[in-house]
């Protein structure tokens, strides 16, 4: 069996739905297709479940009502009819019911029960669709077969009961094409979970390794992966073929093409995972695989804006020493930062990471027993087969905070 995923750019709207279609009905069966929220919707979602936990009526009526009338201009384009998805409706039903009732005082716990709607929607819409359109296949909740611990936000799957529930669920007796919602798993009391931001490719990869696919496709607005966002640098060229390895570094130093949990699932049952382009459906992709060696020897280039660079010290002039670091990591672990690079000295530990919600609050409790000095909206460049030129071009002129050269990656902390 083989596993599509499509993410949010696909559908978002309504000949984005179609051009899934499209290439659906022209695909190997069996198939399990994921589906992420449409468009930017997980973003109005995050507006929207913010405005309910402060119990701001206003906002959230607003929010509310741009997420419907989003979803239903695309139903009303794909059927001519904006009350046409019966599916849509219903989830839409339980959506506002949750909303009535007062938020609990678990933030992450209401993020996921609020933000999962965007899958259960899209998906919703889309099953409709394809009922209409002629394509069989069955509509699967995927909170009742991918099991995970109850880390909302963030959560971890259960393997074993995983397994047991998908293989159960997608046995194509009943159907050639399974449709499923990514990003969204469900604890053992069927409480809703999500698996961290842009999650929705790591189901798929999660999808693949349960069922033993054949391989993986994750269809982008790129060609493949390329040696470096193309919205950033002009002239990235596409990456043919790359080993899980060369695969797992990008995405581990924030290649956001592919999500960082993706490659362990299926590096771990050698199963190929394709990136292809839902726009240009002739253009073959980057295939990761196992294989030895790096691929070309062009410079790849990573960059994650909206870093705080933070330096902190011990207050008592004491050296940055083990007991130190294990005291600022458990700090950074509390908080769930996840770091992008860390750095220390006699007196310093440095580090740059993406900006959290609680970010005074991480601050003043680092501040109890260190001195801190930080930089917000500072740039991480990552630099994988470096040259001198390369350097040359990403720093050249700019003020760099911090840096770290290896063998083969550089990496430059620069301001603004
Ligand atoms: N090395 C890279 N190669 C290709 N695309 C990249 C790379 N780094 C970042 N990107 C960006 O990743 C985007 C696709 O990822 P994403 O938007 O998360 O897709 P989706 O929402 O479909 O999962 C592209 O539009 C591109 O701007
Ligand atoms: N909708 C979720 C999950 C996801 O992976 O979406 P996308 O495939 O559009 O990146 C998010 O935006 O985080």
């Amino acid at each position: 069996m083989k596993v599509y995923k499509f993410g949010g750019a696909s559908v978002r709207d309504a000949e984005g739905v179609r051009n899934v279609t499209s290439i659906v009905k022209g695909a190997e069966t069996p198939l399990v297709v994921v589906i992420s929220a449409m468009g930017k919707m997980t973003n109005a979602f995050e507006e929207l479940v913010s405005a309910y936990f402060r119990e701001e009526k206003e906002v959230m009526d607003e929010c509310l009502k741009f997420v419907h009338d989003y979803h239903t201009q695309i139903i009303h384009d794909l059927f001519g009819n904006a009350n046409a998805s019966k599916r849509y409706n219903e989830q839409m039903h339980h959506l506002e019911t949750r909303l009535k009732l007062s938020p609990s005082m678990h933030f992450d716990f209401e993020y996921d029960q609020i933000v999962s709607f965007g899958e259960l929607l899209s998906t919703s819409i889309v099953a409709d669709f394809w009922e209409q359109d002629g394509v069989k296949s069955s509509w699967t909740d995927v909170r009742t077969i991918l099991k995970t611990d109850d880390l909302y936000r963030d959560s971890n799957v259960d393997w074993s009961l995983t397994n047991q529930l998908m293989m159960q669920a997608f046995n194509f007796a009943d159907a050639e094409v399974y449709l499923t919602q990514g990003f969204l798993g469900g604890t053992i009391s069927n409480l809703t979970t999500t698996l961290g931001r842009e999650g929705s490719d790591y189901t798929a990869a999660i999808i693949g390794h349960v069922m033993n696919a054949s391989d993986v496709t994750i269809w982008k607005d790129v060609p493949g992966v390329l040696n470096a966002d193309p919205r950033w640098y002009q002239g990235a060229v596409k990456i043919e073929e790359l080993s899980y390895m060369e695969a797992i570094e990008l995405s581990y130093y924030g290649a956001q093409v592919i999500h960082p949990k993706t490659l362990k699932p299926l590096q771990n049952k050698n199963i190929p995972l394709k990136v292809r382009s839902f726009i240009d459906k002739e253009e073959k992709g980057t295939v990761i695989l196992e294989r030895t060696g790096i691929s070309e020897q062009v410079p790849v280039f990573i960059l994650k804006t909206n870093q705080i660079f933070v330096t902190i010290s011990p207050l008592d002039f004491s050296f940055i020493m083990e007991d130190k670091l294990i005291e600022i990591i458990s700090i950074f672990k509390k908080f769930r930062v996840k770091m992008n690079l860390m750095q220390n000295s006699a007196l310093n530990f440095s580090a740059s990471f993406d900006r959290i919600r609680e970010m005074d609050v991480l601050l003043s409790e680092l501040k109890n027993n260190f001195s801190v000095r930080y930089n917000e909206n500072v740039q991480l460049i990552t630099i994988r087969q470096y040259t001198n030129a390369a350097i040359e071009e990403m720093t050249s002129g700019k003020e760099i905070l911090d840096s770290q050269i290896t063998r083969k990656v550089a990496r430059f902390v620069i301001r603004g």
